[in-house]
Formats: structure tokens, C-alpha cells, sequence
């Protein structure tokens, strides 16, 4: 998968040369490359944004530079990518459309300030690509940047070879599978005992049946506590056909 990331910020972007994210660069499964949109903004100041029409606080991001630069990257890959426009006013980003746009070739990220970018811009591009306005959530952040390092992660890790235990999609909280849409549980590591607190002991009993509807069982406890919203989306049917796999 290729990911190019149009910023103003381009030092946002350094924590996608750590971690997860930074060894499958290493290793080639992901060809990551950030742009400063400044590089297309050919005024003195090397403006990229200006005032809203019809007024209104803030500033909007101007559509030449943005438009130079995404001509560009798409000129410069195979085929055509997917972009994805951070907005808080776009459609939520779930473990879905994470797993959706990891399956894409090429993605574009476009993070912008707050305000946003000339609509203009989105116009263009989504008469001949397919865009993505997408939010991490109902609260107020300065830019997007932050989006992308959240979404490339949630993406990255969906990647094949990139997370090292294959297993460990399975349970992912919000993953398909019957233990879908629910929170993950408690989990425990040594030492056996630590400031005079224990470990459950169905988890040292070694029974794997009853370790696997232990943890199913907190799952579900823990979902009611933090995300009952969760509950109604929960099949019941799934954890009866858990239950007799268990
Ligand atoms: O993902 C959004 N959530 C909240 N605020 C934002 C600000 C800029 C871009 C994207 C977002």
C-alpha cells in the first residue's frame, strides 16, 4: 500500500516513522510519503490560506495550493488513489471503513485546520476519485493531522504481515466475529501476584472453555458499564453459537 499525507505540518507526520507504522516502511509493506503543501503555494508568504467568504471566524484553506499539490501526487503513483479528507463533519471512522481502506492500493490523506478546505477542492477530485470525508469523533481538534496518524494506524495494522500475531485481529474489540461489538475484557500478566492482588483463577486453570467464557463474560460486563450503546447492536444469536464452540 502506498499512503501520501499533504500537510502544512509535515513534522506532524514523524511518529509514522516509529512503531508499527515505521517498521512496515522498513520492511516495504507500506511506501509512506508525507508532502508540505507549502511546496505549492508560490506567493511570497507561501499562503495557504485566507479568509471565509461570507464571513465567519477563522481562516479556510485556499484551493490552488491544494489543487497543484494532489495533481501532483496523483501524477506522480500508478492508477488512481483513494482520498481521505479528515472533517469533524464527515461520516465517523470505524473499525469497518478502517478494514474497508485497507484493502485500497494508494491512499491520500489531505489534513486540513479546522475550518476546512475550499469545497471546491473536495468538488474537483470527487468528480473522478473516490473521496472520503471521515471524522475520529465529536470533539474539536486544530487540524487533521492527528486523524491521520489515528486512521493510518487503525489502517496499518490491518495490513497483512504487520501485525505479528494474526490472532490478535480476532479479538479486537469492534472486529467481526461473535465477539463483535463488544469492548475487550481484563487482561492479566505476570508476576502471579503484585501488591498483594491475584489473577482470576479461571486463567490459571488452563481450561480453555471456560478461559474463553470467562473472558466473553467480562467482555460483556464491561461493555453494559462503558458502552451499553453497544449492546443493542450485539447478535444474540452469535454468543449462543459462541458458547457451543467453547
Ligand atoms: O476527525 C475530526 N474530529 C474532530 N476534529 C477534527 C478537526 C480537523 C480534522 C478532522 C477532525
Amino acid at each position: 500500500m502506498r499512503l501520501d499525507v499533504v500537510t502544512i505540518f509535515p513534522e506532524y507526520l514523524e511518529p509514522l516513522n516509529v512503531s508499527l507504522v515505521g517498521k512496515a516502511r522498513a520492511r516495504g509493506q507500506l511506501d509512506v510519503r508525507i508532502h508540505d503543501l507549502r511546496d505549492w503555494a508560490h506567493d511570497k508568504h507561501n499562503t495557504v490560506d485566507d479568509t471565509p467568504y461570507g464571513g465567519g471566524p477563522g481562516m479556510v484553506m485556499k484551493p490552488e495550493p491544494w489543487g497543484e499539490a494532489l495533481d501532483s501526487v496523483i501524477a506522480s503513483g500508478e492508477g488512481r488513489p483513494t482520498l481521505v479528507v479528515p472533517t469533524p463533519s464527515g461520516k465517523p471512522f470505524t473499525q469497518q471503513l478502517a478494514v474497508e481502506l485497507s484493502e485500497k492500493p494508494w491512499l491520500v490523506f489531505t489534513p486540513a485546520r479546522y475550518e476546512g478546505i475550499d469545497r471546491r477542492v473536495i468538488e474537483e477530485y470527487g468528480d473522478r476519485l473516490d473521496v472520503r470525508e471521515v471524522s475520529i469523533g465529536d470533539y474539536v481538534l486544530a487540524g487533521g493531522e492527528a486523524p491521520v496518524l489515528v486512521m493510518v494506524e487503525a489502517i496499518a495494522r490491518l495490513l497483512p504481515g504487520v501485525l505479528g500475531n494474526a490472532e490478535s485481529h480476532r479479538d479486537d474489540s469492534f472486529a467481526p466475529g461473535a465477539m463483535a461489538d463488544l469492548l475487550e475484557g481484563p487482561v492479566y500478566t505476570k508476576p502471579p501476584e503484585w501488591r498483594g492482588r491475584g489473577i482470576p483463577d479461571v486463567l490459571l486453570s488452563g481450561h480453555h472453555g471456560k478461559i474463553a467464557r470467562w473472558r466473553r463474560d467480562e467482555a460483556f460486563r464491561r461493555t453494559v458499564v462503558n458502552r451499553p450503546d453497544l449492546i443493542e447492536r450485539t447478535d444474540p444469536a452469535a454468543f449462543d453459537k459462541k458458547d457451543r464452540e467453547m
